[in-house]
């Protein structure tokens, strides 16, 4: 499990270092992490150190700091290196250091950033140190004049590739939220501990992959404010069969989806909860739906019935359900049910405040702002793409339901906390049909759930094993080219094989 804390709760757990008069050697630490990182990605690309071309960006606080003395140790090892100056007042000592060791120094400006820019992208590493925990706000000119540089992930590998120093300036270190211009990395050395703002929002976009250095701090945090699962963590949370299960014992899952409108979408969740291991899935909806899903999957056991009289472990409700009221109406009976339910899709537009953390809404970023404004909170889709972090905490108290946020990082938030974060998937997940198979391995995950309610979070940890799951499948699948949800099945297996294997 990863644990990130705010980026105020990190700088709280450094005061009493900085009091003590650690604070030289906390920035040595957090150089030193953040040269080998840089070192360790120059020797990837392109073999060796010498000879390459760096480039720091500093700004006026520690931040700068750590970059300068980093660069520093890169020059001694052959790097030719140029630090622009985003302030007037950097870190004295360690721009010294790095005159010291032959580094060349400009200071940028609104005339230079076009010749800045040019010198950026015709080096092989840019150290991103213009801001860090003390930044406030986005980038301002001149050095928001250099947003526009791209890493080397999105440039299909080209150079340079750009390493931010703690965390990607112009994102707030604790929502991840972007308020003016941002520099984006391919990977982002954070000290201490990771910041919830890299785990979140535009700020987990612009991370890249994520290193962190101890510096230290391990001993002065409290909780962490986002957590992230890791493999084991997931295998940890899925029940496999025991000798003696029969198909009921194993747990069945209710699936009320698909509608005339719609029909794919409940064979998408079907496939997906069926690929993910459930006991039966008892498939509800009209009678073109249930036959098609008969078609697909004749394992599943299909009927017209109402859920009071339908007997599973836990319910999907809601995947193209569209305007049909009988799905409408299973997907509030689910909720009002007392078990286990994914609300998804038009069903979300059902939910009323007072549920349990049992039900797990499943919105996008416009279901969500729809969510919101209905319960009185309005809003609109682009304050909760900025800020998702926060409207996703927000849905989960006015609720009392598990949330889990669809986005480039999956959120979900249990009513009071924990938050969880979950980055495994791909830019190629982005299509129609992907958001019916997550609806359908949180189902399975939910319906074959042994350890029970368990404490705080339990049901949040679950979505997050299954967003997981999901993001995992996809990458997998990308491996062969662009990715069709009715392919997802095949790779959530292949996935939860590995889980169990390992
Ligand atoms: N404090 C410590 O003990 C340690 C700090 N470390 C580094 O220090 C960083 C925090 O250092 P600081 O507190 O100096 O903060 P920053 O390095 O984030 O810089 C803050 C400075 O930038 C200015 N500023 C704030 N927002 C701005 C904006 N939008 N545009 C332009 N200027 C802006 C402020 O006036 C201030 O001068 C961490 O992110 C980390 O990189 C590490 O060296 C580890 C130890
Ligand atoms: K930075």
């Amino acid at each position: 499990m990863i644990s990130a804390y705010p980026g105020t709760a990190v700088r709280a757990a450094e005061q009493p270092l900085l009091d003590a008069g650690a604070g030289p050697e906390l920035m040595q630490k957090a150089a030193y992490g953040l040269y080998r990182a840089a070192a360790g990605l120059l020797l990837r690309r392109r073999g060796r150190i010498y000879g390459s071309k760096t480039v720091v960006l500093a700004g006026a606080g520690n931040n700068g700091g750590d970059a300068l003395y980093a660069a520093s140790r890169l020059l001694a090892r052959g790097s030719s290196s140029t630090a622009v100056l985003t302030a007037e007042d950097v870190h004295s000592a360690a721009l010294a250091a790095f005159r010291g060791r032959g580094g060349k120094v400009l200071t940028l400006t609104e005339e230079n950033t076009g010749t800045v820019l040019a010198l950026c992208r015709s080096s092989d590493l840019v150290l991103d140190g213009i801001l860090g925990t003390g930044g406030k706000g986005g980038l301002r000119a001149p050095a928001a004049g250099l947003a526009v540089l791209e890493p080397a992930r999105l440039r299909r590998g080209q150079a340079p590739a750009v390493v931010a120093c703690d965390l990607p300036s112009g994102i707030s270190a604790d929502t991840g939220a972007a308020p003016g211009a941002f520099l984006r990395a391919d990977l982002t050395v954070t000290f201490g501990a990771p910041k919830t703002g890299l785990m979140a929002g535009p700020g987990a976009e612009a991370a890249g992959q994520i290193e962190c250095v101890d510096i230290g701090l391990s001993t002065h945090l409290e909780a962490p404010g986002i957590q992230r699962l890791e493999a084991a963590d997931i295998a940890g949370l899925l029940t496999v069969p025991a000798p003696g299960d029969h198909k009921y014992s194993r747990g069945v899952l209710g699936i009320a989806a698909g509608s005339a409108a719609y029909p794919g979408a409940a064979v998408l969740a079907t496939g997906a909860a069926l690929a993910t291991g459930v006991g039966m899935v008892r498939f509800l909806g009209p009678e073109p739906v249930r036959r098609l899903i008969n078609l697909q999957h004749p394992e599943a056991v299909c009927a017209e019935s109402a859920v009071a009289q339908t007997h599973v472990q836990a319910w999907v409700a809601g995947p193209g359900a569209g305007q049909d009221e009988d799905q409408r109406q299973r997907a509030v009976d689910a909720m009002a049910s007392g078990l286990p339910a994914v609300i998804d899709a038009d069903a979300i537009s059902a939910v009323v405040s007072s549920l349990g953390p049992q039900v797990i809404l499943t919105p996008h970023a416009g279901e969500l702002t729809a969510l919101l404004t209905n319960l009185g909170k309005s809003t609109d889709r682009a304050a909760v793409e900025a800020d998702p972090l926060s409207h996703v905490r927000r849905a989960a108290d006015l609720t009392g339901a598990t949330v889990l946020l669809k986005g480039w990082a999956t959120l979900v938030a249990a009513p009071g906390g924990p938050v969880y974060s979950q980055a495994e998937a791909t830019p190629w997940l982005a299509t129609a049909g992907s958001g019916d198979t997550l609806s359908g391995i949180l189902g399975a995950l939910l319906a074959t759930d042994s350890a029970g309610p368990g404490g705080p979070g339990h049901y949040a940890r679950l979505a997050a094993a299954a967003a997981s799951i999901h993001g995992r499948a996809g990458a997998l699948s990308a491996l062969e080219g662009p990715v069709e949800a009715s392919r997802l099945p095949a790779a959530i297996r292949r996935v939860l094989a590995g889980f169990l294997q390992s």
